[in-house]
């Protein structure tokens, strides 16, 4: 059975991105928020485009601290930056919506965002999703190196130095594997279940320009910078 060890350099890497995840982390009150009030379909869809445009700006701000995203070519960031932005954002909002709360609250949270002015044809494989990263009960760095992981997908549109993203990407996946070994000794397929959901992470993220669009409101409003980033308007 061969000894499974993080090196030192590799505890660095993970302690940098983890710190980084830490500080590049939106107001979590939006569950609170959610918890406090109802909101008509309108407030939360201006509440959504809030939270998605400032998640998109410290993904930026996140990805500046993932060793060696600077060294890659600039329009190549950007392309993965635009390729990953809103599966970051169901990651996110996955992990929130997984996060231990006191009894009764998670329902209340749930029913909140199936109220929330989403049209019911996404609300089973978006709380599908929810559900499956839940079950997982990740750690803080599985977590952060997981949001790596899919930033550093080689094979994002436009993407001209592919075997560059690899090798970045390869460096975290060997990290996050020894992670998972060291962490969840009794379930070695822990590591693949993890990767898994990223293919599931994959299709929900096909819906979300539908899901915009089919939002129960009158007028659908998005930044700049969301329209950038969403294939929206
Ligand atoms: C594209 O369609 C979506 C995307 C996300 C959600 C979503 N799932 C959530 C799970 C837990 C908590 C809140 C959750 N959100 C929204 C949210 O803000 N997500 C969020 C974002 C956007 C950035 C950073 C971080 C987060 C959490 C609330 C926006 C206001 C209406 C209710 C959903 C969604 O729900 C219907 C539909």
């Amino acid at each position: 059975k061969e000894k499974v060890e993080i090196t030192k350099e590799q505890q660095a890497l993970m302690k940098v991105i983890l710190d980084a995840y830490n500080r590049h982390q939106i107001p979590q009150d939006m569950a609170k928020k959610l918890l406090q009030d109802q909101y008509s379909a309108e407030e939360n869809f201006l509440l959504l485009t809030e939270m998605a445009t400032s998640q998109v700006q410290v993904l930026v701000e996140f990805t500046k601290n993932i060793p060696g995203f600077l060294t890659l070519d600039r329009e190549d960031q950007i392309a993965l930056l635009k390729g990953s932005a809103v599966e970051a954002m169901f990651l996110r909002s996955a992990q929130v919506f997984s996060r231990k709360m006191p009894n009764g609250h998670t329902e209340v949270l749930e029913e909140r965002i199936r109220k929330s002015g989403i049209s019911e044809e996404f609300i089973t494989p978006m709380f599908n999703f929810y559900k499956s990263i839940g079950e997982l009960h990740m750690m803080q760095e599985e977590q952060a190196l997981l949001t790596t992981i899919t930033i550093l997908t080689p094979d994002r549109p436009y993407v001209k130095d592919q075997q560059a993203v690899e090798r970045l990407q390869e460096t975290i996946l060997d990290v996050l594997r020894k992670l998972c070994v060291l962490q969840h000794p009794q379930e070695p397929q822990y590591f693949a279940r993890l990767l898994g959901r990223l293919t599931e992470l994959r299709t929900l993220s096909h819906y979300h320009a539908e899901m915009l669009t089919s939002w129960r409101v009158n007028d659908h409003k998005f930044t700049p910078l969301l329209c950038e980033i969403w294939d929206v308007q």
